[in-house]
């Protein structure tokens, strides 16, 4: 199967690639251009990434790239609720492989802080307390796709799913029955308030979940259909 034979919406803009080495460096182009695009329009530019594996490449090429870095605020997506050094905190991921060469200047804004005292309630309140000192809207958000429909971590099989995509708030509290740990992700309102997404893919498996995505059906079944509605570019490899 291709990307080229889903029957994508005329709002959803695809960019598909035959290595992952392709994608990355054309993505990093992308994201580059779309931050000194932002530093120049408003001194400053703001982007929330995603954890996971798809993206260490792109983290680590994007350290490369020469940039005002130092205008930069980055923030999460989502973020498991673990200590940064734990190797699945993406917090972690990002300051061990973004935020390190041209790139060690940029502000992280995590979701998750980086201490075990405080409730996750606690955690989430002042979660949302950061964010709103974030730019809103933010300048990019990438987000990543997991084969039951996730992204971020709106998780279908969270009892939480249904008040995080409805919520106002910049961030939810959200623990999947299918994933561990508890997870802070941003919420519909405030990825679907930037001025850009893009979905970052590979692999087979994810042009299946992608496909079926686009099947009509409920969002909340499927959270990434709440972001496939709106403008949306996909980059995609196998
Ligand atoms: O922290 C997380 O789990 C994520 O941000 C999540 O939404 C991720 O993007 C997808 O699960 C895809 O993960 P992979 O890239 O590892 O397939």
């Amino acid at each position: 199967m291709k990307i080229s034979d889903l029957n994508l919406p005329a709002h959803i803009e695809c960019k598909s690639f035959s290595s992952r080495e392709e994608l990355t460096h054309a993505l990093v182009n992308d994201v580059a251009q779309q931050l000194e695009e932002a530093i120049h329009q408003h001194q400053q530019a703001s982007m929330a990434v995603s954890g996971g594996r798809t993206p260490i490449q792109l983290f680590h090429e994007l350290s490369l790239t020469p940039l005002d870095w130092a205008k930069v605020t980055l923030t999460l997506a989502d973020d498991r609720c673990l200590k940064h050094e734990h190797p699945d905190s993406n917090a972690g991921l990002v300051r061990h492989t973004l935020l390190q060469n041209c790139a060690s200047d940029a502000a992280l804004v995590a979701l998750f802080e980086d201490r075990l005292d405080l409730t996750y309630q606690e955690q989430q309140a002042q979660c949302e307390a950061r964010l709103n000192q974030v730019s809103d809207p933010l300048d990019l958000v990438i987000l990543g796709l997991g084969n039951d429909g996730h992204t971020a971590s709106l998780f279908p099989c969270s009892d939480d799913i249904e008040s995080a995509v409805n919520s106002q708030s910049h961030c939810a509290l959200v623990t999947p029955k299918t994933a561990p740990y508890s997870r802070l992700t941003l919420t519909p309102k405030r990825i679907l308030n930037a001025r850009r997404r893009i979905l970052h893919i590979c692999g087979e498996d994810k042009l299946l979940t992608l496909q079926s995505a686009l099947s009509d059906g409920p969002s909340i079944e499927m959270p990434i259909r709440f972001f496939l509605a709106h403008p949306l570019t996909i980059y995609w490899s196998a």
